[in-house]
């Protein structure tokens, strides 16, 4: 799925002080199937930009276009319905649930019409792609039994458990050491070319950045490729 930013800015009012803008006029294509990092100071508006192409938040001005169409006009459940179809999400914490095993927590995510019909199809996916991240000893521990590396690689499964073609990640490193950091980009940009699925990161590791395609910074509100 393309996508593209037109004239994007965004602003924030807090009641007694000056409206900040946070994101300049922003324009950017993003082709299927690319993979994209985000660097940039921190407050500088990452996560906001993430915020707005995964359309959790939106835009003060300017369009964003998912595969040529504006998401921005529907409804709260079409969003919604639009965001579990089309878009994963992984974050600086893994947000696995403690008291479910790898296996069921990479199954919550299911979009709820596939549960009866497609579950068998999406459990079969699921052992696929925990085996794909080299978690297949684990697929039956929780949380507890497993280390920070390994639960961030569980949830990048859990996030493409409903297929997403697009794959968003806020500093996915951010809260791993280094041999982990470098196991779970390796695995981030082997997803983005092995399973076809585009890819946009917000990171302030370079080392991250570096695995990606094209790498953009955000500062003063302006994004430059670099
Ligand atoms: N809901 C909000 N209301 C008001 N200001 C906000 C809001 N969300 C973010 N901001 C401000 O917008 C700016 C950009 O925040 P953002 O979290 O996007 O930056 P970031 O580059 O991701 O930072 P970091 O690298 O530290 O995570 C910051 O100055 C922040 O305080």
């Amino acid at each position: 799925m393309d996508i593209e930013l037109k004239g994007v800015s965004k602003y924030y009012q807090i009641p007694g002080k000056e409206k900040r803008l946070v994101l300049d006029n922003l324009s950017l294509k993003i082709k299927s199937g690319e993979s994209l990092a985000i660097v940039g100071p921190s407050g500088s508006g990452k996560s906001t930009l993430l915020n707005l192409i995964s359309s959790l938040d939106q835009a003060s001005e300017g369009s964003i276009l998912h595969a040529n169409k504006d998401v921005s006009g529907l409804s709260e459940e079409e969003l919604s319905q639009f965001r579990n179809r089309n878009l994963g999400f992984v974050f600086q914490s893994h947000h696995l649930l403690p008291q479910l095993n790898l296996i069921e927590n990479v199954l919550v995510p299911l979009i709820p019409e596939k549960e009866k019909s497609l579950r068998e199809e999406a459990e079969q996916r699921a052992e696929k792609l925990i085996d794909f991240v080299g978690l297949k000893d684990q697929m039956t521990q929780n949380p507890g039994q497993m280390s920070g590396g390994e639960c961030q690689r569980a949830a990048v499964v859990r996030a493409l458990i409903n297929q997403p073609g697009l794959l968003l990640a806020d500093e996915p490193t951010g809260s791993l050491d280094k041999l982990s950091a470098e196991m779970l980009g390796d695995l981030l940009v082997s997803i983005n070319e092995e399973q076809k699925v585009t890819l946009v990161l917000v990171t302030h590791s370079m080392e991250l950045a570096k695995k990606m395609k094209r790498v953009y910074k955000l500062d003063n509100g302006k994004l430059s490729e670099i």
